[in-house]
């Protein structure tokens, strides 16, 4: 099977001469479609770095990023910026939703942009937010909702175009323990149900859990990979806390 995620050799430097930041440091990895990947790592270590390289957000030094067979560190920022809005999805700790557009037209926008017709988005729509329990929300604006319905508003406004990858920051970062874990089932329930491909940066341990494979980074570089494999979550968690502790990390979360 073809990788949807080859990152081949990339640096990332910041600074200039003199005062040089080296904060990814010769990392490659692949990512396999339809997986759910986790990217740990103490503060610092270039997780968000990584990230913003990985998802056109900020370009490498050196070395290419290929996803979906197109090599994005090759594409001027127009070319970017198309591919951003094609490919791609995204779901940040702070939701970013639109505060004066209803919880149907912030979902169904990026639908609307592409032309799609208005019965075709009223069937995806309705189908994604039947799947992430929030379709008794649908009329109602942001600030009329819980934090954890944004986040779960926000995530179907990240799959609702299918993207070929997702890109989730810290999604659970300003939500408490019971929204965390009704958000988590859903991006998992998600990842199964439509295959959808999902790399998400997390320093939380519980958060980690949720995820096939997980990527250590320290200093820019990969530390460790851990897989789930036949593991069940418990055991994935412990096994997610014994790296922390080798990394020196923080965990704040217990089953
Ligand atoms: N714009 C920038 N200019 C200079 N240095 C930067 C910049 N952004 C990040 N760095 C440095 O690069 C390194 C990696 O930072 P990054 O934000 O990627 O870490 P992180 O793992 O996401 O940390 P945290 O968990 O605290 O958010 C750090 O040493 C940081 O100070």
């Amino acid at each position: 099977m073809s990788s949807i995620l080859q990152v081949r050799n990339i640096e990332k430097y910041f600074g200039n001469k003199g005062n040089v930041t080296k904060a990814i440091d010769d990392l490659s990895f692949e990512v396999e479609p339809g997986e759910f990947i986790g990217i740990m790592g103490p503060s610092g270590s270039g997780k968000t770095t990584l990230l913003n390289c990985l998802s056109t957000i900020d370009r490498v030094t050196t070395g290419d990023v290929i996803i979906n067979g197109k090599k994005i560190t090759s594409l001027n920022r127009r070319g970017m910026e198309k591919f951003r809005r094609q490919e791609l999805g995204f779901i940040f700790q702070d939701f970013y939703l639109l505060d004066t557009l209803t919880v149907y037209e912030n979902i169904a926008l990026a639908l609307t942009i592409q032309g799609v017709n208005t019965s075709e988005i009223q069937l995806i729509v309705n189908d994604i937010t039947e799947k992430l329990e929030i379709k008794s929300v649908l009329s109602k604006f942001p600030y009329e909702i819980s934090g954890g319905q944004k986040q779960r508003v926000a995530c179907a406004r990240a799959m609702v175009t299918q993207p070929t990858l997702v890109f989730a920051d810290e999604p659970t970062g300003a939500l408490d323990s019971k929204s965390s874990r009704i958000l988590l089932e859903s991006l998992e329930k998600l990842n199964q149900d439509l295959n959808t491909t999902i790399l998400m940066v997390t320093h939380d341990a519980y958060t980690a859990s949720y995820t096939n494979r997980i990527l250590f980074i320290k200093d820019g570089k990969i530390f460790n990979e851990i897989v789930k494999g036949t593991d069940t979550q418990y055991e994935f968690f412990k096994c997610i806390m014994e790296v922390n502790t080798l990394l020196g990390g923080d965990i704040n979360h217990v089953f």
